[in-house]
């Protein structure tokens, strides 16, 4: 199947290796001029054959830009794909923008990272089922081989990046859970070989799991990981995430803990810690350390 890729960087390009691989056509588009087969979104939608299938993989500040100048290009009967990790709530809006011209539109979440083009990505698909058919080849040539790695996650604009936030928030509280067992057993007097102690559970554990996989992987290139600073940044699914367990009154008390722990992270110093150093101070005499 023929298809056009916007979006040649860390995920777009692997993406593009592994359908090609596949056997499909692949004309992708980007900025950078060592990576792109054509130099222009117009250029690429006129070396597509109609009805075209254009896939969107670029950082979520220019998604919609681009879906802009695609819906002047594009026309009845092309779909749009977004693969990005955009919110699911703009979805509805861009399906009925695009929908207005009579093309389709798709939003996939897309998870898989760098290791996708190898291991293949685990899709979760919003949109109409004709859509999601007609697209059916690009999606069995990106998931993993065999049983799993594919969800039709809902006919309702933005069912697929939902999807994608509830997973990404999941990928929050995970890594938190083995950030703080790590801590623990970096901090403890009991234990002296933590990567052997981690490759230990890579194996026939309760906990053995691809994040665990790369922690080992991480621990092996810095045994005490003294070259990354302990700051972690966030783009935005951790928080949708817990917006969404408010409006919905779900309690979500580890992703919502794991995602203040990166607020903390960012802190030189804490001014709600200064306020209980100060009111123990107060109320009971207690020291304080000066700054
Ligand atoms: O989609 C992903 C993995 O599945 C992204 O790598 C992840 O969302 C990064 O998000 P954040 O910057 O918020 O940690």
């Amino acid at each position: 199947m023929q298809l056009g890729l916007i979006g040649l960087g860390r995920m777009g390009f692997n993406m593009r290796e592994r359908l090609r691989a596949a056997g499909h056509e692949v004309i992708g588009y980007d900025q950078h001029p060592d990576v792109t087969d054509v130099s222009s979104l117009s250029e690429l939608v006129e070396k597509l054959a109609a009805p075209r299938v254009v896939w969107i993989m670029v950082p979520v500040q220019f998604t919609e830009s681009t879906i802009d100048e695609l819906s002047g290009l594009l026309g009845e009967g092309d779909i749009v794909i977004d693969g990005g990790n955009s919110r699911f709530s703009n979805d509805k809006p861009r399906a009925d923008r695009l929908g207005a011209k009579g093309i389709g539109y798709l939003d996939v979440g897309v998870s898989g990272g760098v290791w996708g083009r190898t291991n293949g990505y685990a899709l979760m698909v919003g949109g109409p089922k004709q859509h999601v058919e007609h697209c059916m080849p690009i999606f069995e040539g990106l998931k993993p081989e065999g049983e799993f790695g594919f969800a039709h996650a809902g006919e309702m604009p933005g069912a697929g990046h939902y999807a994608k936030m509830v997973h990404n928030g999941i990928e929050y509280g995970m890594m938190h859970a083995f950030a703080e067992g790590y801590e623990l057993l970096e901090t403890s007097e009991y234990v002296d070989n933590i990567p052997e102690i981690i490759k230990s559970w890579r194996a026939g554990s309760v906990v053995q799991s691809w994040l665990l996989d790369l922690l080992d992987r991480a621990l092996d290139e810095d045994p005490d990981l003294a070259r990354i600073k302990g700051y972690a940044d966030d783009t935005g699914e951790g928080r949708w995430t817990v917006e969404e367990a408010i409006r919905l009154a779900v309690p979500m008390n580890v992703i919502a803990a794991s995602l203040f722990a990166r607020f903390a992270s960012r802190q030189e110093d804490s001014p709600a810690m200064k306020a209980v150093a100060a009111l123990r101070n107060q109320f009971g005499g207690h020291a304080v350390k000066k700054g």
